[in-house]
């Protein structure tokens, strides 16, 4: 018959409504749509409480300019990017317009900015446990790399990590660092030659990247540099770049495009490439003893040992993301200060001809003696010239956290509720310096313009490596490697700038560089 064989299992049930037979094989129904509707309603209004809570909160603080229901101040943030800023440039554009402290939100996300000296003191310092790492927007691109290494974690976790691995950063392999560094920069020299007097321009920007990668890939792995220069083109940098553009475009997390499937092969790859040189090693540490530590795994090892840890598949795993994060955090932010430097230097003989004089005196006139970590600690004025490329141009414009507490002592005078986001503006607080446009490394030498700030301020008056107990673990291998790398090749030649623009600050990727790089052509120096 053509009805029975339309005769569909909802229509039976329709027709036998009302019976207790239907009613019973309806009910699972009825209680997973209903409870699915209470369990909405419920989040629903929490959320609703909760904004309303903390838009209560935050009534006194003004707001920044541009606000939109909802939306907040989504729309000027991703469309500054046509005005050539960035995000961190629209900000300080609302603290010099509206005061020391200003209100934003992000689709329901509330936060402040502040980037007064004592505000950060509180976030970075007295109240650090209540403002932690803010995973769910910045960081979150970068979690499937970083997973719960060091720059991710927060809480015990991190507690744990940054006491063992500490310490395989601080201490002795800072000395090897000057070795590593220079064998780095002499290769770069090597290559750089062909190019001097050629006319053609060369991007430094990327040397430096392949140089600082090359240094931390020694220093923490003993990798020779052809291996860094295999498999980290390869692997490493590919889903660095992908995770770069899922910042402003996180989506991309979620669909699942070509690219998404080239990240995830990448990252397997990368993985087990690192998880089998890690197993290499402790076996060979199980075979042969202790021996004298040849890098930073070997030192992270012996830190392990020592707390009598099991080597199982969990630790591999934990290791596996804090490498990654010394190879992320140790690269890109000293190639991008490098450069600001090598720019700066570009357009200021003085401040060269002072670097140069300190390259000959730890390094000898042609650059051959093996200079000791004494030698390139007495390099205040090269030391000032990072510092002030670190001040002037922000290499990490920003940092953000999330309070997971109420803070009645609060900022800038105002007491902050528990769930929103601070945006700590490092650049905003290098931009409290006299004539703030002015490259002067003086600011940073003996009885300068940093040692008179206040004592009880002045350490939050420079922050690329922010402070306090999750102050950056690299800073000091940071500057010294850049020491010995911007003195020697600046004593080797002279750089002139290719492009007669100015540079300008890259509005989306941090950390901030030149757009398009740093184009330069070179000169073999001969006196
Ligand atoms: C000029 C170079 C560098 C700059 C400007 C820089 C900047 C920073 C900043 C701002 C943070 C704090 C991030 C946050 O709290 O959200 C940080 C953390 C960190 N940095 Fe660096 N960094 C540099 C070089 C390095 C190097 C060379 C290494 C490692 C070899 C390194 C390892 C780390 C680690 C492990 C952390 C996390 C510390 C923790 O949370 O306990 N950094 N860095």
């Amino acid at each position: 018959m053509a009805g029975a064989d339309h005769w569909s299992p909802l229509a039976e049930l329709l027709a036998n409504a009302g019976s207790w037979e239907t009613l019973l094989r309806l009910a699972p129904v009825v209680l997973l749509g209903g409870g699915l509707v209470v369990y909405f309603i419920i989040r629903a209004s929490l959320f609703i409480l909760n904004y309303l809570r903390i838009k209560r909160a935050l009534a006194n603080i003004p707001s920044a300019p541009g606000s939109l229901p909802f939306l907040g101040n989504v729309i000027p943030m991703i469309t500054c990017v046509r005005r050539n800023i960035g995000a961190w440039d629209l900000m300080e554009e609302w603290l010099d317009s509206t005061g020391p402290i200003v209100k934003f939100s992000i689709l329901g996300t509330h936060g402040v900015v502040v980037r007064d000296p004592s505000a950060l003191k509180r976030v970075f310092q007295t109240g650090y446990k209540m403002y932690e790492k803010d995973l769910e927007i910045s960081y979150r691109p970068f979690l499937p790399i970083l997973g719960s290494g060091l720059v991710t974690a927060d809480g015990a976790l991190w507690q744990r990590q940054r006491m063992l691995m500490g310490p395989a950063l601080r201490v002795d392999v800072l000395d090897d660092i000057v070795c590593i560094a220079k064998k780095a920069v002499d290769r770069l020299c090597e290559k750089l030659s062909h190019h001097a007097g050629n006319g053609k321009p060369v991007n430094i920007e990327e040397e430096f990247r392949l140089l600082t990668l090359q240094v931390i890939g020694e220093a923490v792995l003993s990798m020779a540099p052809e291996e860094c220069d295999r498999v980290f083109p390869q692997l490493y940098l590919p889903v660095m770049s992908e995770a770069n553009h899922r910042v402003l475009r996180p989506y991309r997390m979620y669909l699942p495009t070509p690219e998404w499937f080239r990240f995830r092969t990448r990252m397997s790859k990368l993985n087990q490439y690192l998880i089998d040189l890690f197993r290499r090693r402790w076996e060979t540490r199980q075979m042969f003893g202790r021996q004298k530590p040849a890098d930073i795994l070997d030192r992270i090892m012996e830190a392990i040992e020592e707390s009598g840890a099991k080597w199982d598949t969990a630790l591999e795993t934990q290791l596996c993301y804090e490498i990654k994060t010394f190879l992320l955090a140790g690269h890109e932010t000293s190639a991008a200060m490098l450069t600001w430097s090598t720019y700066e230097l570009a357009i200021n003989d003085e401040a060269t001809r002072k670097v140069v004089a300190e390259a000959e005196v730890a390094f000898g006139a042609h650059s051959e003696m093996e200079a000791s970590r004494r030698n390139v600690d007495e390099m205040l004025y090269t030391l000032s010239v990072l510092k002030e490329a670190l001040r002037k141009y922000s290499v990490v414009p920003v940092v953000t956290r999330k309070l997971v507490a109420d803070d009645t002592v609060g900022l800038m005078g105002h007491a902050l509720p528990q769930g929103i986001m601070i945006a700590c503006h490092l650049q905003g607080t290098h931009r409290l310096y006299e004539a703030p446009e002015e490259f002067r490394p003086e600011r940073f030498m003996p009885g300068g313009e940093y040692d008179n700030f206040d004592d009880a301020i002045r350490a939050y008056m420079f922050v690329p490596f922010i402070q306090g107990p999750r102050n950056c673990l690299g800073q000091h291998l940071a500057l010294l490697e850049a020491r010995v790398v911007l003195s020697l090749l600046h004593k080797r030649f002279k750089f002139h700038l290719a492009d007669k623009e100015k540079a300008v600050r890259h509005p989306t990727v941090i950390p901030v560089g030149p757009v398009g790089g740093l184009n330069v052509l070179l000169e073999e120096r001969t006196a």
